[in-house]
C-alpha cells in the first residue's frame, strides 16, 4: 500500500500523543511531520521516553511552519488549542493540505453562536462553509469529499452517537432531554492548570459548567438537525478521577410506550454499517474500560417503568474516539481508505 505523508500539529499535547500511538501503527498513513512551538529540534523519544524503540521514536519535532509542513504532507491534524486553530487551518488549505481540526474552531456553522460559547470572534468565517463536521457515522460521503474536516468534541461524540437515532427515528421527544456526562481528566489536556493536579482531582468527583459547558451548542446543533426542529438540552458535565474515558447518561421521554427491544433494533438498523457503535444487550449497562484505548461507542438502554423515561448509557474514550482515533477514521475516508483501517484494535482491559 502506498503510504501517505500527514503531520501532526501540536504532538506535545494529550491528543497529539494519541495521534503518535494511532499512526505509528497504521498501514496507510506515515508520520511525515509532528510540530511543537516549545520542544522543536528535539527527537519525539526525548520528549517522550516512552516512545523509545517505536518506529516513530527517532521522528524530530519542527516548529509548525504551514509552508514548510505542507510540503511533505497532504494531511495535517491540528491537535492545537481552539483559537489557535482558525489560522493554522487556514495557513494549511492555502498551501495546499487537508485538514483535520481537532479544536472546535469549525464545529459550529454559526460564528454568533462560536462568538457566544468561547468568547471571541471567528476570525476565518470564510472558511466554515467548507467545514465538515467529522462523525463518520453522520456525514461519511461529506467527510470523504472535504478539505477541511471539523472533528467532534469528546462529549458532544458520546452524546450525540446516543441520540441522534432516537430524535431521527421520532422515538423519544425532543423537549427535556437531559445528558449527565463524566469525563477523565486527559479531556482537559496537558497544560499545567491548578484543577488538574492530582490533589484536586484524586478520590474526589465534581459537576462543572452546569449550564454553560461550551459543548451544549455543538450538540443541539447536531441533535436539531436530527429531529428536525431547535432543540435545547441540559449538559451535565463531571470531572471523575481517572485517565481516560467518558460516560454520558441521557436521560429522554419515549413518544410511547415501545419495548426497550424495539429501541435496539432500531439503533443497531441505523448504526448498521459502523464497526464501533455497539448495541449492549438486555441488562448491560457499558463501563468506560470496555472502550479504553479504541473507537468503540458503547450503548446501554434502560426503559424506567417508573417515570416512563428511556435512559441511555454511552461511553467511550475521550482521546481515541472523542479526539484522535475519530480524526484518523476522517482521515481515512478522506483517503479513500476503509473507516477502520488502522483503528481495529480491541480495548486495553482490565
Ligand atoms: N483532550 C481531549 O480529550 C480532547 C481534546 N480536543 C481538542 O484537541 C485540541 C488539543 O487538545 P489537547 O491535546 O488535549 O491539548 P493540550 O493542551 O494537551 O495540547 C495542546 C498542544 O497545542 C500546542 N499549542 C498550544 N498553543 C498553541 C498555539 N497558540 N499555537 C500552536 N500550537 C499550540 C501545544 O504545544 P506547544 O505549546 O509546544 O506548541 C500542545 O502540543 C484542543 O483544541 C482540544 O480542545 C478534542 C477532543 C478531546
Ligand atoms: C474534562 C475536561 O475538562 N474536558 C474539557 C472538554 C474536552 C475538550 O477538549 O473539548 P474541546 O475539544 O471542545 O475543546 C472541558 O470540559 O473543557
Amino acid at each position: 500500500m502506498q503510504k501517505k505523508n500527514v503531520a501532526v500539529v501540536g504532538v506535545t499535547g494529550y491528543t497529539g500523543m494519541e495521534l503518535i500511538r494511532i499512526l505509528n501503527v497504521h498501514p496507510g498513513f506515515e508520520i511525515g511531520a509532528v510540530t511543537s512551538r516549545s520542544e522543536a529540534g528535539r527527537a519525539l523519544q526525548e520528549l517522550f521516553p516512552a516512545m523509545q524503540g517505536t518506529r516513530s521514536g527517532s521522528i524530530a519535532v519542527t516548529f509548525p511552519d504551514p509552508e514548510l509542513v505542507a510540503r511533505d504532507c497532504e494531511i495535517v491534524f491540528l491537535a492545537v488549542p481552539h483559537g489557535a486553530a482558525m489560522d493554522m487551518a487556514a495557513a494549511f488549505l492555502d498551501q495546499g493540505s487537508r485538514v483535520v481540526d481537532l479544536s472546535a474552531d469549525f464545529r459550529l456553522r454559526d460564528p454568533g453562536e462560536y462568538a457566544t460559547w468561547y468568547g471571541l470572534e471567528h476570525g476565518r468565517q470564510e472558511r466554515l462553509k467548507e467545514a465538515v463536521y467529522g462523525l463518520p457515522e453522520i456525514y461519511r460521503e461529506q467527510i470523504a469529499a472535504a478539505n477541511l474536516v471539523a472533528n467532534p468534541g469528546c462529549y458532544p461524540s458520546s452524546v450525540i452517537l446516543a441520540l441522534y437515532p432516537g430524535l431521527k427515528k421520532e422515538l423519544f421527544h425532543a423537549e427535556g432531554i437531559i445528558a449527565d456526562s463524566k469525563s477523565g481528566t486527559s479531556g482537559a489536556g496537558r497544560v499545567a492548570k491548578t484543577g488538574t493536579l492530582f490533589c484536586e482531582v484524586a478520590d474526589s468527583f465534581r459537576a462543572y459548567s452546569l449550564g454553560s459547558h461550551r459543548h451544549t451548542p455543538e450538540m443541539e446543533q447536531e441533535l436539531s438537525l436530527a429531529s428536525g426542529r431547535d432543540m435545547r438540552l441540559s449538559f451535565s458535565p463531571h470531572l471523575v478521577p481517572m485517565n481516560r474515558g467518558i460516560l454520558s447518561t441521557c436521560y429522554v421521554d419515549l413518544r410511547s410506550s415501545i419495548q426497550t427491544e424495539e429501541i435496539r433494533k432500531a439503533y443497531r438498523e441505523f448504526y448498521k454499517d459502523s464497526p464501533w457503535v455497539r448495541i449492549m444487550p438486555e441488562g448491560v449497562l457499558p463501563e468506560t474500560r470496555w472502550v479504553r484505548g479504541t473507537m468503540f461507542c458503547d450503548l446501554g438502554f434502560v426503559h424506567d417503568q417508573r417515570t416512563g423515561r428511556l435512559i441511555i448509557v454511552s461511553c467511550i474514550d475521550n482521546l481515541c474516539r472523542g479526539a484522535s482515533g475519530q480524526a484518523v477514521a476522517n482521515a481515512n475516508l478522506m483517503s479513500g481508505y476503509d473507516l477502520d483501517l488502522g483503528l481495529d484494535a480491541a480495548p486495553l482491559m482490565p
